[in-house]
């Protein structure tokens, strides 16, 4: 299916009156099909081409090397997550697919750098670290644009979300889903589930297989052109707007057969707030056709409880 293409340019650039129109296409395409692809998103093809580089290598090292970056007691937000640890909310069978995550590097003097573990280095890979840490500033850069635009549309200043951004506990990932060698039981590459954070921006996936599920409640491929970056709305925006805005249930298949042997990479950015934003619905969202739907809660109690339903918290 094509979803919603949206041009970033024309906000970050345009004339006021491009800069309106790209707020009111990006708050519908948010209302009803929770997914965009966005063009002209500001992180540069080579530090795109630079991460999918550093991720394949990073997943060719050897099992036991790998290990030794796999962290206890960090719930997987920092490094790398083995086979068979996450599996979606509500289902038992863990996703065929192992990943690596990277989260926020403090540079300023916010009190906030103690509550985040430190990044995990990988030795072998000389280049990793930079790399990540400059792909983790762009893509926090096109969040927030996209989140002053979904301020906008949701009738905020346009600048609400910045300083819950600023320093957020965000995490990028890379995945990779090796080829599959022989029947898969149950599990699928991803099931199907909703992204936790605010909004999720993935760049290139390196082979097909993202399906979201259409208001029909029927499953559609998303297909988008290697410049544009797929971005999607996720639980807390979905909780903060009292449903106005769709984290639409997406899942990653198996390929055909004939394809199994073709590992599949992706390196979504998942852009949380800080910790200790609340989630609380907005008053202009809430009135007698659309009462408030959840209690309160900061970002910090429900990414916890949201850990725990995957499987990566115990
Ligand atoms: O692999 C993908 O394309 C998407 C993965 C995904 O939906 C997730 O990790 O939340
Ligand atoms: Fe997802």
């Amino acid at each position: 299916m094509a979803i919603p293409v949206v041009d970033l340019a024309e906000f970050t650039s345009g004339t006021p009156q491009q800069k309106a129109a790209f707020v009111d296409a990006l708050g519908k395409a948010y209302e009803e099909v929770g997914f965009v692809a966005v063009k002209n998103h500001g992180i540069p093809d080579a530090t795109v081409a630079g991460l999918y580089s550093n991720t394949k290598a990073f997943f060719s090292l050897p099992l036991d090397v790998k290990k030794e970056y796999e962290i206890a007691g960090l719930a997987g937000q920092r490094g790398y997550t083995s086979f068979g640890k996450e599996h979606a909310k509500g289902s038992t069978a863990p996703d065929l697919k192992e990943f690596f995550q990277f989260g926020q590097t403090v540079e300023d003097n916010d009190p906030i750098k103690a509550e985040y573990p430190d990044n995990v280095q990988v030795a072998e890979l000389p280049d990793f670290n930079r790399l990540f840490v400059s792909a983790y500033r762009g893509f926090e850069t096109s969040g927030t644009h996209l989140l002053r635009a979904i301020a906008l549309y949701l009738g905020l200043d346009e600048k609400y979300f910045d300083a819950y951004i600023h320093n957020g506990n965000s995490i990028l990932r890379a995945i990779h889903y090796p080829p599959i060698k022989e029947e898969p039981k149950s599990a699928i590459r991803a099931e199907q589930h909703e992204d936790i954070n605010l909004i999720t921006l993935l760049v290139g996936a390196s082979a097909d297989g993202l399906e979201i599920l259409s208001k029909r409640n029927e499953w559609v491929p998303v297909t988008s052109l290697p410049d544009q970056i797929v971005v999607n709305v996720g639980d807390m925006l979905q909780r903060l707007t009292n449903n106005k805005l769709k984290s639409t249930t997406h899942r990653v298949v198996n390929p055909a057969r004939e394809h199994w042997g073709s590992p599949r990479f992706s390196i979504p950015f998942f852009l949380h707030p800080k910790s200790s934003m609340s989630l609380a619905c907005l008053p202009s969202c809430i009135d007698a056709s659309h009462p408030k739907a959840y209690p309160d809660a900061t970002a910090g109690e429900y990414l916890d409880e949201r850990l725990r339903e995957i499987g990566l918290k115990k």
